[in-house]
């Protein structure tokens, strides 16, 4: 299969995450015989730095002129230190979903046995926690009408959303469910806000169309709650832009680590692999930051290509690094190896070594413990 990829690094451990996840897609390309080539694009302060905006026109053009997008993370602390900054990296983020018109994103959030000591919350070994976040991505208040007054001493951001546009990411979360344990929860503030009424009303007219989903309604300060009380509940998680960016960060360290998180950006037309987290600016250039996030999100994007064996292949090298010991700094800040030596781990996984490597003794040699 040929594919055409547009790679967009972006800002702090942005490069360091993408070469990994583009390392791991040429090693299943080369074992199971596929192309993929990438075009490089910029976005975020690497592309302000180069051309004066957060969004080149160019990178656009790139993005719809491919089969799909592979992106680090965008921001830096110059931009977010100062709040008169009227060019910033996430404005591209928010300009390249809203330009290719990425209404759903989608975040798997599971936990792996080998790391339940590292969650905050006690996860029940048996079940552990297996669910997945559907985050409307284009609308609500990100992207509603927002002024400052003329002395800046008052500031508004505008919550809008139109009907159709819930309903697109409902239909896809619904089928999700329908592929899962079918249950389906609403995540809302349906008790304050006219958005989260729009949302609750479109919500119980498509059910109708899903008798056999279970679907439940919570309000987000509880939802934020019970994913910390009783993860294992959910299945399904359904909600608008700004509570599912909140919550999937939250979810996250349910699993022991936030740059263990995968992330797709779905439009009709094309889709965006990311991971969850930002451009962690600590790390930039260390070789330090788990690229687990990123090449699971290059899973996501073999999935999203229908080469399903492919991205279970990726998936079950991710898990034997994890079960292996073989993690980075925030899994275990003692023994750990860098992000580079991680992505070469499941590279030689995918090329069948798995077994010389754990018998080569050699490979504490690859392990740091100086950082
Ligand atoms: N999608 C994106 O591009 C995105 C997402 C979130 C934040 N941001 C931007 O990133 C910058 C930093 O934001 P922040 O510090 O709030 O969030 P962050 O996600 O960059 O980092 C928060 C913390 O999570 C941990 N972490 C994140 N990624 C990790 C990884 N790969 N490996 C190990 N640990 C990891 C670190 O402990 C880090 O301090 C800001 O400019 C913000 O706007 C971008
Ligand atoms: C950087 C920021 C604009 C972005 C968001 O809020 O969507 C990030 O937090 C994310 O989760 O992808
Ligand atoms: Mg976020």
């Amino acid at each position: 299969m040929f594919k055409k990829i547009t790679s967009i690094y972006g800002d702090g451990i942005g490069p360091e995450v993408v070469k990994q996840a583009m390392k791991v897609l040429d090693t299943i390309a080369e074992v199971y015989n596929h192309e993929f080539v990438y075009e490089r694009a910029l976005l975020g302060a690497e592309a302000i730095d180069a051309t004066g905006a957060a969004l080149p026109t160019e990178t656009v053009a790139s993005a719809l002129n491919s089969d799909a997008v592979l992106l680090g993370a965008v921001g830096h602390p110059r931009f977010d230190n100062d709040p008169n900054a009227t060019v910033r990296p996430e404005q591209g983020l928010l300009g390249i979903r809203k330009a290719l018109q990425l209404y759903a994103n989608v975040r798997p959030v599971q936990t792996v046995p080998s790391l339940h000591h590292l969650s905050p919350i006690k996860i029940k070994a048996k079940t552990g926690v297996d669910f997945i976040i559907y985050r409307e991505l284009t609308g609500g208040i990100y992207f509603g009408d927002k002024f400052t007054n003329e002395d800046g001493t008052a500031a508004t951001d505008t919550c809008h959303y139109q009907q159709h546009e819930i309903e697109r990411i409902a239909r896809l979360a619904f089928e999700a469910a329908m592929q899962r344990h079918k249950k389906l929860t609403l995540v809302d503030k349906a008790n304050v806000l006219e958005t989260s009424r729009l949302w609750r009303k479109t919500i119980q007219q498509i059910a109708v169309r899903y008798p056999e989903v279970t679907v439940e309604y919570l309000f987000v300060d509880n939802a934020a709650m019970q994913l910390i009380l009783n993860p294992g509940q959910f299945d399904v998680i359904l909600t608008e832009n700004m509570f599912g960016d909140i919550i999937s960060d939250e979810a996250s360290v349910l699993t022991g680590s936030l740059g263990l998180l995968p992330s797709a950006s779905i439009g009709n037309s094309t889709a965006l692999f990311e991971p969850v987290h930002g451009s962690y600016p600590q790390a930039a250039g260390k070789d330090i930051a788990n690229p687990i996030g990123a090449i699971l999100s290059a899973a996501m994007m073999l999935d999203y290509f229908g080469l399903q064996h492919e991205a279970t292949v990726v998936r079950n090298a991710v898990q034997w690094t994890l079960e292996n010991g073989f993690v980075t700094k925030d899994i275990d800040p003692v023994n750990f190896y860098f992000t580079s030596t991680v992505g070469d781990l499941i590279c030689d996984y995918i090329h069948g070594k798995a077994i010389e490597v754990v018998n080569k003794s050699n490979i504490e040699l690859r392990k740091s413990t100086i950082i």
